[in-house]
């Protein structure tokens, strides 16, 4: 029955259990970067794009969050339920479904696929991930297997050119023979015993249709004894934790100094150029001292990323999360909060997002709450600063660098207070409710991929150079305008900034921030620091360039140990483990957690949280002679 499809494009929907290589085939059919990793839950939400088949047909492609069922419990699997079964308001169903099947877990993808093809329209299956299935002498059957399953099944590597050519020739016979009509949807929600029924079938196929070697692959079981043992593997942990920290400061120095000595050259080569006046202090102290002293910090980011991507790609990180299950789980945090808290290093935003991979509500807004307790990349730049200023760059025990030692203890304070916040939100709100038990799949481990690895960094400078040349820059001009204007009265002492409006601002702020060591010089970075983290370090820059100081990441670190105590500076470092600092993170928690209420928790608990933490620190400080 060669019915042809009313469409003039068909549309396709990416469907599978998590980590079976949706996205890594999304990207292939339609040539985008979206996030490949090790790990089940990367996607959260759709994507869609076009494929050109080499035939010159056109496929529309949605990508979507893997699901081992279409009976749906989580936020990200009913986005995928919803979208093949055609109940999103004003969109039907997909015109083919692409089963994806990870060719060494067919347990799991064979039970999806049956589930799909009861959906009534045409399914493909495509047991992706082959290659890794023929290294390990797995030998699967698939014309037996398709009679079996009564579905076309075709096999492909995402990951390379030449394991596409099948899946694009039978997408091409599709398009020229035209989609066969759907049927009329069958699949209503299974109970537990249908459940099983279906399993027990599927063992039966794969019984009749794949031949596994006698002796199992080994290598993953064999380290996963070593990485995943409780002492060992946690000591492994927190190892590697450590170096990412120590290569963060130690080999990203030398480029620093590369960029600072750029925009130095750039600042010393403006103020000769432009004559003296208003334009020159904007594009000297406004321009190259605000968004330079931002950008400094790229290589930490990158080499940070280097680390975390080489990790995901590897396999291990879902390890890790296994490892951190018991600990988290004592502080009332579901196993698979893990990726979103880990995501939160680079922003909370895609963390909080990350979310909606945990089930249980009660678990997510938990997740949510604590997730910008995570140190953010946008942190690193303050917190650099401040470090390479107040504190000595020497070793400890002939081998850690000292610097590197007070970087890793804020993201450990960090982490640490994320683990108490959650425990008492426990306490609090769900006391009654026993916590679910953890169930994650651990992926096999693979080699990185180099080519992975490097758009996924590229995509992370760009995002990066993206926010210094908008949200950084023009916070940068609104500061340079308050810190220059009205100008100083005639006859006035001291330099003009202090007839600012912005000093009117900080003198205003100053009184709530004194008791935490803050000067009003701090108060009026922090309020533009609500739009970014990082424009705090431009904020003080700007003002103490317009104050006298130089204009590089260096001058500024200089003006900082000049004016500053080291109590203020340590009081800082901990008001920005825990101050709400970042208005778009808050917004994001308005509509993942929907409500207003769980926003304003989070900005209040988070402020408490600052202010005592810092009031305590500067006090302590002062005591101990640190004023
Ligand atoms: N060797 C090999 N690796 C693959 C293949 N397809 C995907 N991968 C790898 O498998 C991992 C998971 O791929 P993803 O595309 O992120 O999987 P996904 O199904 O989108 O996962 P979720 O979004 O979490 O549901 C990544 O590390 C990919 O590089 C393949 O055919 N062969
Ligand atoms: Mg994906």
């Amino acid at each position: 029955m060669a019915d042809f499809a009313p469409l003039p494009v068909p549309r396709l929907a990416l469907v599978g259990a998590p980590n079976c290589g949706k996205t890594a085939l999304f990207n292939a059919l339609t040539g985008s970067r979206q996030k490949v990793g090790n790990y089940a839950g990367v996607t959260v939400e759709r994507k869609t794009g076009t494929a050109r088949t080499p035939g010159g047909h056109s496929f529309d492609v949605t990508d979507l969050p893997g699901t081992y069922s279409l009976r749906a419990r989580s936020p990200d699997e009913q986005v995928t339920r919803d979208i093949v079964l055609g109940h999103r308001p004003g969109e039907t169903a997909p015109d083919l479904l692409l089963a994806v099947v990870d060719a060494t877990n067919l347990r799991m993808g064979l039970r999806l696929a049956r589930e799909l093809r009861q959906t009534g329209r045409p399914v493909l299956v495509i047991l992706n991930m082959i290659d890794i299935a023929r290294h390990r002498g797995i030998e699967i059957d698939t014309a037996e297997l398709s009679r079996e399953l009564g579905l076309p099944v075709v096999t492909a590597t995402a990951v390379r050119k030449v394991g596409m050519a099948e899946l694009w020739s039978r997408l091409d016979e599709i398009a020229a023979a035209g989609l066969p009509a759907p049927a009329e949807n069958a699949w209503r929600e299974p109970g537990v015993l249908e459940l099983r029924t279906a399993q027990r079938e599927v063992d039966r196929i794969i019984a009749r249709t794949v031949r596994t070697p006698a002796i199992p692959h080994g290598t993953t079981a064999r380290i996963d004894a070593v990485l995943l043992h409780p002492v060992a593997g946690l000591a492994i942990l927190l190892v590697l934790l450590f170096v990412m920290f120590q290569a963060v400061f130690t080999w990203a120095q030398p480029l620093m100094d590369l960029i600072s000595a750029g925009f130095d050259g750039l600042g010393a080569a403006t103020h000769q150029l432009l004559p003296p006046g208003l334009f020159q202090s904007f594009i000297e102290n406004g321009l190259i001292a605000g968004v330079g002293s931002v950008l400094v910090f790229l290589p930490q980011i990158l080499i940070l990323f280097l680390f975390i991507l080489l990790l995901e790609d590897l396999g291990y990180m879902a390890r890790a999360a296994f490892l951190m299950d018991r600990i988290m789980g004592g502080a009332g945090l579901h196993g698979r909060a893990f990726i979103p808290l880990l995501s939160s290093f680079a922003c909370a935003i895609p963390g909080i997002m990350a979310a909606r991979v945990i089930d249980s509500r009660r678990d997510r807004l938990t997740t949510i709450l604590v997730a910008p307790l995570m140190t953010c990349s946008a942190r690193i730049p303050v917190y650099t600063l401040i470090i390479s200023a107040f504190i000595p760059a020497r070793t400890v025990a002939g081998l850690f660098s000292l610097q590197g030692l007070v970087m890793f203890g804020l993201y450990a304070a960090g982490i640490v207070s994320a683990l108490a916040v959650s425990f008492v939100a426990k306490l609090l709100f769900w006391r009654r409710d026993p916590a679910p038990p953890f169930m994650m799949e651990l992926p096999d481990y693979k080699l990185p991929r180099l080519k992975g690895v490097a758009i996924g960094l590229l995509t992370r400078a760009r995002m990066f150079l993206r926010r210094a040349g908008t949200t950084i820059f023009s916070m940068m001009v609104v500061i340079w305008v308050l810190a220059t204007f009205p100008g100083a009265p005639a006859g006035a002492e001291g330099p003009a900034i202090f007839y600012s409006f912005a000093a009117m601002i900080g003198h205003l702020i100053e009184p709530l921030l004194a008791p935490i060591g803050f000067n009003w010089q701090i108060a009026v970075a922090l309020v533009p620091g609500m739009a970014a983290r990082e424009v705090a370090v431009a904020a003080l820059g700007t003002v103490y360039a317009i104050q006298g100081g130089g204009d590089t990441a260096q001058a500024i670190g200089h003006a900082l140990a000049q004016h500053w105590s080291l109590a203020t500076a340590l009081s800082f470092l901990v008001w920005y483990i825990f101050a709400p600092q970042c208005a778009s993170t808050l917004a994001v928690i308005r509509r993942e957690a929907g409500g207003a209420r769980w926003m304003w928790l989070t900005f209040g608990y988070m402020l408490a949280l600052a202010y005592a933490a810092s009031f305590l620190t500067y006090h302590i400080a002062l005591a101990l002679g640190a004023g």
